[in-house]
């Protein structure tokens, strides 16, 4: 899908940037010391800057828009995770002289240029004659000259990432803890910039609109169920009654640590069947490199396009059972227990993609998705107007048309 995408590919990226992907990923996302990083940073914005911007929403009584606050967050969080970088997309409490956007600088401008890169690109995919854009690109002319004047934006900002980190690991030696750095501190082989810098993008890329896009429409769908809120919050209190002080990654006393979310089985079952009907990723796409038969029996030949459909495969009665259009949270538990998560096949629960490319951020995204859900519905209610009726729009990810929004209460009991 995203073949061409800033010149090359992005989850797609070949060769050289690939291996460096993958091998950051093999050696950092294994550690505990990176998922006690990511929870901590995950943790550090969702209490200094998402839930007091809620918190400012119950004071004014303004709706906001839930999905653009969620892209906000899960950039600024992506950009701390992968490189200690914060673009500072949300205002921090006490700094907030406006909630709509906090900086005017060039980080701003960078996730302006992101956004309009990432939809101007997946434009190409929508001309009646396939390849026209390769005639605009050629003559530099309307949305191709905006595309490659955003990707000129994204390429320098994400350079100047690297430069510094290249240059602090020079002077300094490497105490940080990011992906990014604490990657290129461990390995002898060196990597061009290049390379590095299709690694900070294809990052960036697969954080900030993936875990939004699942929240969005998990907030929405719990608007209409408030048992499985209900069934949620009574979870999330349990885990809080077993609190032990002194005990956890989380040096504060309100949020979660990464031992209390994975007692959240239900809460993880919610959010899976949530992504199993709304998956961030609706359809996915490959080049095929080489003859192959797939394990139905069709034959695929080098150079055909092929894609799935998970947004479909999310609901076919063929995989899901008859009610597989249903929201229904308990078809995650374990059926004997009845409390448990009982994980299913990636093949069947496409939503991470399955094989040697399924998504490496996935633990990662539920550390920040359990953290969010928990952390905001012990607190507050999000109530969305009954009649709202989102539209999709195609896009990388499957995102709401308006924007997803909300009044935001506190929570009376
Ligand atoms: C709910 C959240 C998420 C979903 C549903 C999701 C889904 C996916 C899917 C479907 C792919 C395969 C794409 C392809 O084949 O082209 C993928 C790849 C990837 N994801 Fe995620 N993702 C999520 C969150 C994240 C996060 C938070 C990160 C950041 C750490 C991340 C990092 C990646 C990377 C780097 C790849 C490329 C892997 C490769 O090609 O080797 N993802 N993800």
């Amino acid at each position: 899908m995203l073949h061409d995408f800033l010149g090359r590919g992005i989850f797609n990226v070949d060769g050289e940037a690939w291996r460096v992907q993958r091998k950051a990923a093999s050696y950092e996302f294994t550690t505990r010391s990176l998922r006690v990083f990511v929870a901590q940073s995950v943790h550090l914005e969702l209490h200094s800057r998402l839930l007091p911007l809620l918190r400012r929403a119950v004071r004014s009584g303004h709706l906001i828009d839930l999905q653009d606050t969620l892209e906000r967050y899960a950039f600024d969080n992506i950009c701390r995770v992968a490189f200690d970088h914060d673009p500072r997309q949300l205002p921090d409490d006490g700094d907030a002289k406006s909630d709509s956007r906090s900086t005017g600088t060039a980080s701003r401008r960078f996730a302006d240029s992101f956004h309009d890169a990432a939809n101007l690109s997946v434009g190409r995919f929508r001309y009646a004659l396939p390849g026209f854009w390769k005639i605009k690109k050629a003559l530099n002319l309307g949305s191709e000259r905006r595309l490659s004047e955003s990707i000129a934006m994204v390429h320098g900002y994400a350079d100047r990432i690297i430069r510094s980190r290249l240059e602090e690991m020079s002077k300094q030696g490497w105490e940080k803890h990011d992906l990014l750095s604490s990657f290129m501190a461990s390995q002898s082989d060196s990597y061009s910039e290049t390379a590095l810098r299709d690694v900070v993008i294809s990052f960036l890329l697969a954080g900030r609109e993936t875990t939004s896009s699942a929240l969005t429409w998990f907030f929405w769908l719990l608007s209409s169920r408030p048992d499985v809120e209900s069934r949620i919050r009574d979870e999330v209190a349990a885990v809080r009654a077993r609190r032990t002080h002194g005990h956890g990654d989380v040096d504060s006393k309100v949020g979660f640590d990464l031992d209390e979310l994975r007692e959240m089985h239900y809460v993880h079952a919610a959010i899976t069947e949530s992504l199993r009907l709304y998956p961030p990723v609706p359809v996915n796409s490959l080049n095929v490199q080489a003859a192959d038969v797939l394990l139905d029996g069709t034959a695929v030949r080098p150079g055909w396009f092929m894609s799935y459909n998970s947004y479909a495969m999310g609901r076919m009665e063929s995989i899901w059972g008859e009610d597989a259009k249903e929201f229904r949270p308990e078809r995650w538990l374990d059926k004997a227990e009845g409390t448990l998560f009982r994980p299913q096949s990636p093949f069947r629960y496409v939503a991470f993609h399955a094989g040697p490319r399924i998504c490496i951020g996935k633990e990662m995204a539920y550390i920040q998705m359990k953290s969010i859900v928990a952390s905001v519905l012990e607190e507050l209610e999000l109530e969305v107007d009954g009649g709202y009726s989102p539209r999709q729009v195609p896009s990388l990810t499957l995102r709401m048309a308006e924007g997803l929004p909300v009044r935001v209460k506190a929570r009376v009991n």
